[in-house]
């Protein structure tokens, strides 16, 4: 052998070296899963992340290529996080609710902690048609948008793992509540209109609210949407008061608890 042909061999064990530790450590990830769901254990620890963090800046203090492996070590934390999110669901996750109820920060926070992907079904349709919302409306008509609305729906369907964050009216059509379904768990959001105003209040992109960010408001258009929102939802979450890390920890229990009864 010359020299090349024992350096490429030596590439090759340690190749072998990282692939067999990260099966195990694939395995390692469902394993931990498994136990804190059976005993109890909360399922999202995000100072569990830092920690690692930590120890990869200390084990590679004043080493060569340490940009190269950090790099590495996101991309297993990252699919380590996709591996949880499959085993715990195999359906997308459909949020659901009033302006301000948080279903953009909720699918945010579940990006950051599943790695999942997500569909913010307004800004999509949106970029889609070049143009705003309510430029659609006033263009094309609501008819138009509910339609997208529906389309992007249908679409997502091929696949799993996705939270979707719909617009407020989403599941105020029937045929959207149909179309969530046959992929995804609905999931509502809920908050009292006092955490909704004090949650909106100095923002100004919710059109339908922007000249009333008054609780009377607020509380009749939510008393007007609320037998729909909870006759599409699976579950559902108040939020007022709690953090993100609480509602989604409440939000996989939840879901853990409906599949498990449907299974
Ligand atoms: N649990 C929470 N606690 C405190 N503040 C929150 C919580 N959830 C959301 N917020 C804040 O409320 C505001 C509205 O939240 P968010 O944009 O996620 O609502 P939304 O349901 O996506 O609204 P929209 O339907 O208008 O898109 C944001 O400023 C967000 O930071
Ligand atoms: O509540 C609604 O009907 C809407 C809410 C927004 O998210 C947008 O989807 C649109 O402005 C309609
Ligand atoms: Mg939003």
């Amino acid at each position: 052998m010359n020299q090349l042909e024992v350096l490429r061999e030596s590439l090759g064990q340690c190749d072998e070296i990282i692939l067999d530790a990260l099966l195990m450590r694939n395995r390692i990830v469902e394993d931990i899963m498994v136990y804190k769901e059976a005993n109890n254990v909360p399922i999202l620890q995000p100072e569990q992340e830092a920690k690692q963090k930590e120890w990869l800046e200390r084990r590679m203090q004043e080493k060569r290529h340490k940009n190269e492996v950090a790099d590495v070590f996101e991309s297993i934390t990252r699919n380590s996080k996709k591996i949880q999110a499959r085993k715990l669901f195999n359906y997308n996750i459909v949020l659901i609710g009033f302006m301000g109820a948080g279903k953009s920060t909720i699918s945010d926070y579940l990006k950051t902690v599943f790695a999942m992907d997500i569909i913010e079904m307004d800004q999509i349709i949106a970029e889609r048609a070049g143009m705003s919302i309510s430029d659609i409306f006033e263009t094309y008509g609501e008819q138009y948008f509910r339609d997208c609305e529906t389309n992007l729906l249908i679409e997502m369907q091929s696949r799993t793992n996705v939270v979707i964050s719909c617009g407020g009216g989403t599941p105020m059509r029937e045929c959207n509540v149909v179309e969530m379904k046959k992929n995804g768990r609905v999931v509502l959001l809920t908050a009292k209109p006092e955490t909704i105003l004090d949650r909106v209040k100095d923002s100004h992109d919710r059109p339908l609210i922007e000249n009333n960010k008054t609780v009377p408001f607020i509380a009749d258009l939510m008393s007007k949407r609320r037998e729909k929102y909870e006759a599409a939802a699976d579950i559902i979450i108040e939020t007022d008061g709690k953090s993100e890390l609480e509602i989604c920890e409440e939000l996989i229990h939840s879901l853990r608890q409906m599949d498990a009864k449907a299974e």
